[in-house]
């Protein structure tokens, strides 16, 4: 069991959702504290994982923490982070920040200077074990606690380093806003299928079914998903209809400007941000 006393500043969704990763994986709840000054939010972590601590006050879990995670929307970073500098100073916790568009060297400013920060960008289905997170590390960051930011992500699904901060913007527009991405395509697709005439909870079963075993598929083959799709498409057939009609809608640039829309989000929240 792994036991290194992690202190969410924030208990809000992603929070929970690598709360529950983690315990799931094996991690002491003991070993967790999550501080929230929203009632509500703190309920919930404590009826669904009752042994981890909750309090309302950030000070009494930074109290207990090596690793300091901040799980705060961006927006509010800063006067977050601020009034905890001394007490992160004292204590020099490892700094794992996961909000986005907030660079490393302006929350390592706000919490006082010379501290070991690592930027993630993890994702929602951290909760089931299935996260894909994006990290990297500033200068202070030394091996030891390399492994241990990858050790507390790899607990809730697959992680990769980054060797620039700069992309883990693109990481913030693929995958951690991805799973939006994933639920509207399976909306639709559940959507087209009650269209057709299946009852909704049949087309909502199926949709669900076909966008995991595609997954599954895809990460257990070796060919890529090209040929994977090929696969599925017969001369002459069904899918080469319906893959018409997506290629002629435009999916493809449909979704580089999706996702150049969430990258360019993070970069604006980067510029105004990092001048606090
Ligand atoms: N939701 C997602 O899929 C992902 C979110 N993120 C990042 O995670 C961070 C949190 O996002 P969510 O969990 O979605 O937001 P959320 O709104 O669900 O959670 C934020 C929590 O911070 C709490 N909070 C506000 N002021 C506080 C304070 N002074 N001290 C302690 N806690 C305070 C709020 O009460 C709330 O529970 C954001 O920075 C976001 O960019 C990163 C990857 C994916
Ligand atoms: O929408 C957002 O800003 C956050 C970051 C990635 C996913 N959710």
């Amino acid at each position: 069991m792994l036991n290194e006393n992690i202190a969410f500043i924030g208990a809000g969704n992603m929070a929970r959702s690598l709360i529950g990763g983690l315990v799931a994986d094996g991690w002491d709840p003991c070993a967790l504290w999550a501080a929230d000054p929203n009632e509500d939010q703190r309920s919930l972590v404590s009826q669904q994982w009752p042994k981890v601590h909750v309090t309302p006050t950030n000070e009494e879990a930074i109290a207990h923490c090596e690793v300091l995670v901040l799980a705060v929307k961006p927006q509010v970073m800063a006067q977050v982070a601020r009034p905890l500098a001394a007490q992160v100073q004292a204590r020099k916790p490892l700094v794992v920040s996961i909000a986005a568009g907030v660079p490393s060297e302006a929350i390592e400013r706000w919490l006082g200077g010379d501290l070991a920060v690592v930027r993630g960008m993890p994702n929602t289905p951290a909760l089931v074990g299935s996260g894909a997170t994006g990290l990297v590390a500033n200068a202070r960051v030394n091996e030891q606690q390399r492994d241990l930011a990858e050790s507390l992500m790899r607990a809730v699904g697959m992680t990769v380093w980054l060797t620039d901060e700069t992309q883990i913007d693109a990481v913030t527009a693929l995958s951690g806003s991805g799973p939006a991405y994933l639920f509207l395509f399976i909306e639709a697709l559940e959507d087209a299928g009650t269209q057709l005439g299946l009852p909704r909870e049949t087309a909502r079963l199926l949709a669900l079914q076909t966008a995991f075993g595609a997954a599954r598929l895809a990460l257990e083959s070796d060919e890529d998903a090209a040929t994977l799709r090929a696969r599925v498409t017969s001369r002459g057939g069904t899918t080469e209809q319906a893959l018409a009609v997506l290629e002629a809608g435009g999916l493809r640039d449909l979704m580089q400007q999706a996702l150049t829309a969430a990258r360019n989000r993070s970069h604006a929240l980067a510029d105004q941000l990092g001048r606090d």
